[in-house]
């Protein structure tokens, strides 16, 4: 299963995928799809073996079948080592030990890019802070974000995402290698932006399940998604990123798609915790990461410190940690003072 020794030349045209769950799959395919050779690893060797020979992951993502450009590697090392590109697919609890393990094997002018999707939850990190304590300022980094399910990346189905990166010329670079007949990845320089959406889009997402579970309407929903948004650009350009990132796909694009779609895992964690399930049964039954449960606490502290408005993530946060009932959280919402709009 193991792939070939790298060369110089094939280093420079690989691109390495780490994370064999549904997002780092589907990344996978598209790459490869596109006739990039494309190195995918995953920390279980068990489940590897099988994705090399099924050509498919039938546990995260069983409908997409493996290109020929496809390759598994099981060791790390070996893994990072095969391409300068490296594309890191795992939850936002994983991100800083994903990036100590890697960083003996990045080759030289390795850039390292993220599809992470959360703050780091006992330190409020965005994860391209987690990148810089780690990698230094000398690695190029990006993330990619977006309304982008697994699923339908893996069909191939027409899909548009963003490439953050500080670096103009890398931002370039990772959104041509990502692009296709049916990808297409644009550019941006607002990193903290495009984590701040794809990070809170979760919490808020769990808040549009929850109501929707309880029947609450369209009007419910569309006040949830609207006021949402609102609370999560306070918090981004509370911390530095620009307000017409929010209306782009790593903002309103991806909220939008997370809080009315049933594909989302948050949204479905939110429908089950409005039938009157515990947190730990919802998320066991999902089966997949829940990216909005830690986020929702990390949210909180964030918003917290700096002093930023947050009432709908607040209340999710307080159905999720504090048994808060969903009727309840919803009623404490409905009764703060009224207030402008748009603050003056
Ligand atoms: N799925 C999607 O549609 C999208 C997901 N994302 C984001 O991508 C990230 C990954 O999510 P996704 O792939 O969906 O999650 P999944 O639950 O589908 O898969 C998680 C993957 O991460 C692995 N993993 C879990 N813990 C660790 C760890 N400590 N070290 C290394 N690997 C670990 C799992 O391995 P194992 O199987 O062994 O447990 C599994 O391969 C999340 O931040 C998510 O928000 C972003 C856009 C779209
Ligand atoms: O981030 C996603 C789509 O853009 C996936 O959302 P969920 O994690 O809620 O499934």
């Amino acid at each position: 299963m193991s792939i070939a020794p790298s060369t110089e030349a094939s280093v420079d045209t690989t691109c390495v995928v780490l994370g064999a769950g549904s997002w780092g799959t589907a990344l996978a395919i598209q790459l490869a799809r596109l006739d990039r050779p494309t190195v995918l690893w995953g920390r279980d060797p068990a489940q590897l073996t099988r994705l090399a020979q099924e050509r498919r992951n039938v546990r995260y993502l069983p409908e997409a079948t493996f290109p020929a450009a496809l390759n598994i590697e099981p060791a790390l090392g070996q893994a990072v080592r095969a391409g300068r590109d490296v594309l890191l697919a795992v939850p936002s609890h994983a991100l800083r030990a994903m990036l100590l393990d890697i960083l003996p094997h990045l080759q030289a002018g390795a850039r390292v890019s993220w599809a992470t999707k959360g703050f780091e939850c006992d330190t409020g990190l965005l994860p391209h802070q987690v990148a810089r304590q780690i990698l230094g300022e000398q690695v190029a980094t990006a993330v990619v974000s977006g309304p982008t399910f697994a699923r339908e990346v893996g069909a191939g189905l027409p899909t548009a995402m963003t490439v953050a990166a500080a670096d103009p010329e890398f931002a370039r670079h990772l959104a041509k290698r990502l692009s296709g007949e049916n990808f297409r990845a644009y550019t941006s320089s607002d990193v903290v932006g495009v984590e701040v959406g794809g990070a809170v889009k979760n919490v808020l997402a769990i808040g549009a399940g929850i109501s929707d579970g309880l029947d609450f309407g369209a009007n419910t929903r569309i006040a949830l998604i609207t006021r949402g948004l609102a609370e999560m650009t306070r918090l981004g350009v509370a911390l530095g990123a620009r307000q017409e990132t929010f209306m782009g796909l790593a903002g309103l694009g991806d909220l939008v798609l997370t809080c009315t779609d049933d594909q989302s895992r948050n949204r479905r964690f939110g429908l089950a915790l409005a039938t009157g399930e515990k947190v730990d049964a919802a998320q066991r039954g999902i089966g997949q990461i829940v990216e909005g449960v830690r986020a929702a606490h990390a949210v909180r502290d964030v918003a917290r410190r700096l002093q930023v408005e947050m009432p709908i993530c607040e209340q999710v946060y307080r159905v999720v940690y504090e048994q808060v009932s969903p009727r309840d959280a919803v009623k404490e919402l409905m009764a703060r003072a009224l207030k402008s709009e748009i603050p003056a």
